[in-house]
Parts: C-alpha cells; structure tokens; sequence
C-alpha cells in the first residue's frame, strides 16, 4: 500500500520538478535513469540499497549517480577512489546533508560547532588517558555479563544479542552519565534509542538527506512519529542529565571519573554558528542530543560486531581453539568461575590484550567480513570538483559503499571466508593494520578521513576486551539442532537475520567434568 502511494506521489514530483532535470549538464559519473533513481530512493532504505547498487557498480563502474531533479547522491564502490576522495580531498566531501532536528557531532556541518563537539568527545571522553580511567566500567559490565551467559540451561543454547546490548549500554550510561542506572532504566534507554535508530535508517532518512522539505511531506506520519520518540527520549534522558548536573555542583571536584554530561556542561558553543549568534552553553534539548549520539553510536554497532564475531568464533570451532590457546599463553587458565553471581576477581587486563595478535586479527576479521554499517554517514560536497574526470556537484551527497569494500576479491584473498590469519605479518606473530586507510584503505567499517568515526579506539578496545574475556571464560558451542546462519538483516546495522544461538560452559567446569 505504501509502496504504491510511493510510487504513484514520486510520479506527479517527476512532472513538477522536471524543469530542474537538465539544469545539470556537468558530465556527472554514470547512472540509471531519473526515473529509476527517485523510485529507488524514495523505496528504500539507505542500506536496502546496496544490492542495487552493486549491479549498477558492474554496470557503470565505481562512481555511481542517482539523481533526483537538480540533486544527486552519489556512491563509491571501490578503495582507491575512497582514499581519493575522503583522505586526498577530504576537505571537500566533510560536510553532511544538514538534518536539522538534533545538534550533536555527526549532523553537524563541517565547521567550528564541528570541531568543538568532535574535539570534546576526543580529548575529553575518548583520550587514552581518560579511556584508561573507564576500566573499572568494563569490569564491573563484564562481570554482570559474565554472570548471565553462566545461568541459562545449558542444553538448550542462549540467545546472546541482548544480552550483548545490556551490556554496551549499561557500559555507554556510565560513562555518559557517571552513575550506575538500574536494569529496567537501561532497558527503556535502549528501546527508546532503538525506535530512533530504526527511523533513522529507514527510507524517511534517506530522502529527508536528499530533500528535507520533500521528507517530511511524503513521510508526514514518520515524520511525526519521529518527533514523538524524541520527545520521549527527552523524557528519560533529562532526568539523568539534571541529576548529573546536581552531584556536579554539590560533589565540586570530588567525583570518581568525569563523565560526558560534565564535559557538555562546560561547553560553549562557537559565536559563529551557535543560533543566537553570541557563543553560549548547550540547552538541556541540546545535551540530549549528544548524549543520544554518545549511546547510540557506541552501542549497536559495537553489540552488532561482537554478534558476528562470536558468531564466527562458534561456526569454526578451530579459530576460537587458536585463539583460546593465545590467550591462555599470555594469561595463564582461567580461573574457577565465581559461585553465586559474585563478582570476578579476576579478569584479563586490559594491558594484557596488546600481547594477542590473534585476537586482533580475529576482532579485525569480524569487522572487514560483517562490518556494522555497509554505507558510512552520508557526506555532502562542499564544492565542486573532479574525480576520474567526472563532475562532482557542490551540494551532491555522498556516499561509500563499506560492506562491497571488504569484500572486493582484487584485494582479498577468499573474500567470503573467515580468515583472521590474512591480518597477520611475520610469519604470524604480529597484526599490523592501520583501520584509519590513511596511507591506502582495504577496508573502512569506521569511515575514513576527516569524519572518520571518532571512537574507533575504544570500540576495538571493547571487542577485543569482551572478545577476550568471554572466550576464557567459556567454551562456546553450538546446541543440538542449531546450525550458525551467517545471513543478513537490515536494521540500524545489519545484523544477523537469525541471531547467534551458542551453548556456553565455563571452561573449568567443561574441564573437571570430563576429568
Ligand atoms: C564497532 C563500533 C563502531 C562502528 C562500526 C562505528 C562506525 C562509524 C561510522 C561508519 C561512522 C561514520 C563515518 C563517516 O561518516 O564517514 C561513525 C561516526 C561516528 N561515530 Fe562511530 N562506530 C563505532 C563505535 C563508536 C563509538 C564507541 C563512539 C563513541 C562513543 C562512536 C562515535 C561516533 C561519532 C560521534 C561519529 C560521528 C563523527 C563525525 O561526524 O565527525 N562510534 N562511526
């Protein structure tokens, strides 16, 4: 029904705007008819695209153009023309498509309000130094995890996503927050940010980055359900926010580890772009805005990746053998598992993981074969410029297509197998791979350049650590009658269609009741 009504308003646009059509003589990159592209674009989804896009890559090469009256949005599907663009020109191709309705980081364009934000969450939240000071977090989250996984039946497999996603979001809350938030609190957070994520990524925003007036008119009823979840998103932030700011001012310096909320609190926004034209301090709207994009980009991706890691890790029971194997080498067995729920003592150090380059290439390996995101944000041409000869318009959005990148045969070896191995150098005794493709990119699950995702460090340092500890601690296996399905789901990242189903045995437990 709605594909239809899709249609039949997409055609009656074509008719108003056709005068807009040949207003772009410029020789543009290749592409499918007008036509083709506003049907496209207005039925699907950024990420429903990227089969389509694949077949128009064999069809009319690595720079693709859908076009839609005066605009266009253009896609990249090849590695040397991303580092082309976004590291070579990355001035260029660093803004985003202005969508209004928050003010936070990635929906900021290129410019001072940017920098500030992006430069507060670097030096203040995402800092070796500060990230260090988070450890007890991850301990305390890995503990609660830990103890879960240990209390389903057995026999029968557990489900393991959400239990994934508690514990990144309970790791981001405090972190954002600086306080511990109980289980059901948590859960709303979580629910709350997933309906917007789900919006975020459906076909509303894909046209909203196109043409925010034709968004909003053609998806009114999305439109409107949007503005409801963030009014509820402002209902459970807010509080947490103000109860933040209160310890702030009566605990005065006396607190554990600065969370974001203070870091926000001292912010003040540029003269230049701050709205009112004076620099002044975020409103509490505003605070939630960061705050949601604190949670939600350090959240799903993250409980995405280590889904399809251990997913891995259960389908080739040889692979996690190895990489138990390494772990044990440098940390010794693990220890009997803690009686009760209570607390571990002890755990792998986070100061220990830099000595396993196994684990590093298998984290690696999950992130070149199922990255979170098969598109990055969508960038905006600041002006324009040529590339391979091709026009690029000032105002044309832009897009890379990560998931084709990881897997192009011209640069690696069996694309489609899980070989952590092939992040290996040195006869295998190091893993040396620069995920930021400065020098070349091979692969991009964090973007690249100037908007590169910023909390790339401490996603892989939570993989690696969760990664770690979890196969320590456990064996993981698959149920009887379960077989590990490796196919795809859209969602706000494309997840595991069926998700990963494991039987979990702590390993000391596995060990004394075969002996
Ligand atoms: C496995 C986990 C993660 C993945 C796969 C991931 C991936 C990405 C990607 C693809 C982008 C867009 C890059 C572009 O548009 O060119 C991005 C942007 C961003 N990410 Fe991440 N991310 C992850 C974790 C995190 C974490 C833990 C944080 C911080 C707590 C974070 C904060 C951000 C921010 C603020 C941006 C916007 C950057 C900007 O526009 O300047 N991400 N991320």
């Amino acid at each position: 029904m709605e594909t239809w009504f899709i249609i039949i308003v997409s055609l009656c646009i074509i008719a108003i705007i056709k005068p807009f059509l040949f207003r772009h003589r410029k020789n543009l990159p290749p592409g499918p008819s007008f036509l083709t592209s506003t049907i496209l674009l207005l039925t699907h989804s950024l990420q429903e695209l990227e089969p389509v896009l694949k077949t128009f890559k064999s069809k009319y090469g690595p720079l693709i153009t859908l076009k839609v009256g005066s605009r266009c949005s253009i896609f990249v599907g090849t590695h040397a023309l991303a580092h082309q663009i976004l590291i070579q020109n990355g001035a260029v191709f660093s803004d985003r498509p202005g969508i209004f309705l928050l003010r936070n980081i990635n929906s900021a364009t290129y410019g001072p309000t940017w920098r500030l934000l992006r430069r507060n969450l670097t030096s203040e939240m995402l800092h070796p130094v500060r990230v260090k000071l988070y450890s007890w977090s991850r301990k305390t989250v890995l503990h609660v995890l830990i103890n879960r996984l240990r209390d389903h039946k057995e026999d029968v497999g557990i489900k393991v996503v959400d239990h994934f996603n508690y514990a990144m979001y309970s790791l981001l809350v405090l972190m954002c927050f600086g306080q511990k938030v109980d289980e059901s609190r948590i859960n709303e957070i979580a629910r709350t940010q997933h309906r917007l994520l789900l919006i975020a990524s459906s076909k509303l925003f894909n046209i909203l980055t196109f043409s925010p007036k034709l968004g909003k008119l053609l998806f009114i009823t999305r439109w409107k359900e949007l503005l409801q979840i963030r009014n509820d998103l402002e209902q459970t932030l807010i509080p947490l926010i103000e109860s933040r700011i209160e310890s702030i001012k009566s605990e005065s310096g006396n607190e554990r580890f600065v969370a974001y909320v203070d870091t926000l609190v001292n912010l003040e926004l540029p003269k230049k772009d701050g709205g009112n034209g004076n620099g002044r301090k975020l409103t509490l709207k505003e605070m939630v805005s960061m705050c949601g994009e604190f949670l939600n980009a350090g959240t799903d991706t993250t409980s995405t990746a280590l889904q399809w890691i251990m997913a891995n890790l259960v389908k080739h029971p040889h692979i996690q053998r190895k990489l138990y194997d390494e772990i044990v080498a440098v940390v010794g067995p693990p220890p009997a598992p803690p009686q009760n729920g209570v607390e571990l003592e002890s755990i792998i150090n986070e100061e220990d993981l830099v000595k396993m380059p196994y684990l590093k290439a298998v984290v690696l390996e999950g992130l070149r074969r199922h990255p979170p995101g098969h598109f990055v944000l969508p960038h905006r041409v600041m002006k324009e410029v040529e590339v391979q000869g091709y026009t690029i318009p000032e105002g044309a959005t832009i897009n890379f297509m990560v998931g084709e990148m990881g897997l192009d045969p011209k640069v690696w070896d069996d694309p489609l197998e899980f070989k952590p191995e092939r992040f290996l150098v040195n006869d295998g005794g190091d893993c040396a791979f620069d995920i930021t493709g400065n020098k070349g990119i091979k692969m991009m699950p964090f973007g690249a350049g100037r908007r590169i995702c910023p909390g790339y460090d401490l996603a892989l340092l939570h993989l690696e650590y969760f990664v770690a500890n979890l196969i320590w601690y456990f064996d993981w296996s698959v149920p009887n009658g379960y077989e590990v399905d490796l196919a795809e789901k859209v969602e706000f990242t494309v997840v595991m269609k069926n998700p990963l189903q494991a039987r979990i045995v702590s390993r000391v437990e596995k060990t004394n009741h075969s002996s």
